[in-house]
C-alpha cells in the first residue's frame, strides 16, 4: 500500500528578500520517522486554497508550531503589534485545514501554535505573555544559541486518567520541552484539556466527540520523536489512526 499523506500548513516566510511557503524540517522528520507517513506542505494563502481537495487527497494534517502568533482579532482581542510577529495567511490555512479536518474525521495533530489554532479554530482564545502572569512558569524558548538546548526537554506536565492522551502516553507526569509565551486561556467548548503543566497551564487538548484522533499538544514532540519515548509514543499514535484512515480510504 503507498504511504499514507500528512499535510502540514507553511509558514510565511521571507528569505532572501521575497516569501516562500516554509515549514521546519523537524515537523517533516518527525512524519517521515515517526507515522511513517509522506508529508506535504500546504502553501499558507488568505485565499486560493482549495481546502476540500486537499483533504480529499491526504489522510492526516499536522499542524506545525511556529514563532508568529495567531492574529489576536481572530479570537475577539484587540491587535497589539507586541504581540507578533503574525502570520495572516498561516491563520487562515490552519483554521481552514482543521475546522474541515475534524468535521470530516480526518486525523488531526495540532502542536504549539498548532494548539492555539485548534482552539481559536473551535472558539476558544488565547493568553499572550504567560510568563509576566502571577506563578506562571516562563515557558519562552530558552536563548541559547544551539537547537537542541532551545527544544530541551524541562518540564512536567500531568495527563489526567482516563483521557485520550492517558490512553496514549499513560496517566501521570511526564517531561517534554517548551517554547511559547502565549497559551490557551479560554478553552473552546469542544476541547477537553488533557493535561496541564505545574503552573495550570494547559498541555494538551482532545477534541470532544470526534470522528478521529484530534489532538494538540502545547509542546513538541517533533523535536525529540526519534530518541525520546513520550514524543514517539504520540507520533506513533497518530501514525496509526493515519494508516486506517489512509486504508478505509481505498
Ligand atoms: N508563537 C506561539 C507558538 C509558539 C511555537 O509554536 N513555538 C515553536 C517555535 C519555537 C521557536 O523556534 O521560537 C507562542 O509563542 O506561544
Amino acid at each position: 500500500m503507498p504511504a499514507p499523506i500528512i499535510a502540514i500548513p507553511a509558514d510565511t516566510r521571507e528569505l532572501d528578500g521575497y516569501n516562500w511557503h516554509a515549514t521546519p524540517h523537524q515537523y517533516v522528520n518527525a512524519v517521515v520517522k515517526g507515522t511513517g507517513a509522506t508529508a506535504i506542505v500546504v502553501p499558507a494563502l488568505e485565499s486560493g486554497n482549495d481546502i476540500e481537495s486537499i483533504l480529499d487527497r491526504v489522510d492526516g494534517v499536522l499542524v506545525s508550531g511556529s514563532r508568529s502568533n495567531v492574529y489576536p482579532e481572530l479570537y475577539g482581542k484587540p491587535v497589539n503589534e507586541a504581540d507578533g510577529p503574525f502570520d495572516r495567511a498561516r491563520d487562515t490555512t490552519s483554521m481552514e485545514l482543521i475546522r474541515r479536518a475534524i468535521d470530516r474525521g480526518i486525523p488531526l495533530l495540532a502542536i504549539c501554535r498548532g494548539i492555539q489554532e485548534l482552539n481559536v479554530a473551535l472558539g476558544g482564545t488565547l493568553e499572550t505573555e504567560i510568563q509576566e502572569q502571577p506563578g506562571k512558569w516562563d515557558h519562552r524558548r530558552p536563548d541559547v544559541p544551539e537547537r537542541d538546548r532551545m527544544y530541551a526537554i524541562r518540564q512536567s506536565v500531568h495527563v489526567k486518567e482516563g483521557s485520550c492522551m492517558a490512553s496514549i502516553l499513560g496517566t501521570g507526569e511526564f517531561q517534554v520541552n517548551s517554547l511559547h509565551r502565549q497559551a490557551i486561556g479560554k478553552a473552546a467548548p469542544r476541547l477537553a484539556i488533557e493535561a496541564v503543566a505545574d503552573d495550570g497551564t494547559i498541555e494538551a487538548v482532545n477534541v470532544i466527540d470526534a470522528k478521529n484522533f484530534a489532538v494538540g499538544v502545547q509542546w513538541h514532540p517533533e523535536y525529540w520523536v526519534e530518541s525520546d519515548e513520550t514524543s514517539a509514543r504520540l507520533f506513533k499514535s497518530f501514525g496509526e489512526a493515519v494508516k486506517a484512515y489512509a486504508a478505509a480510504r481505498r
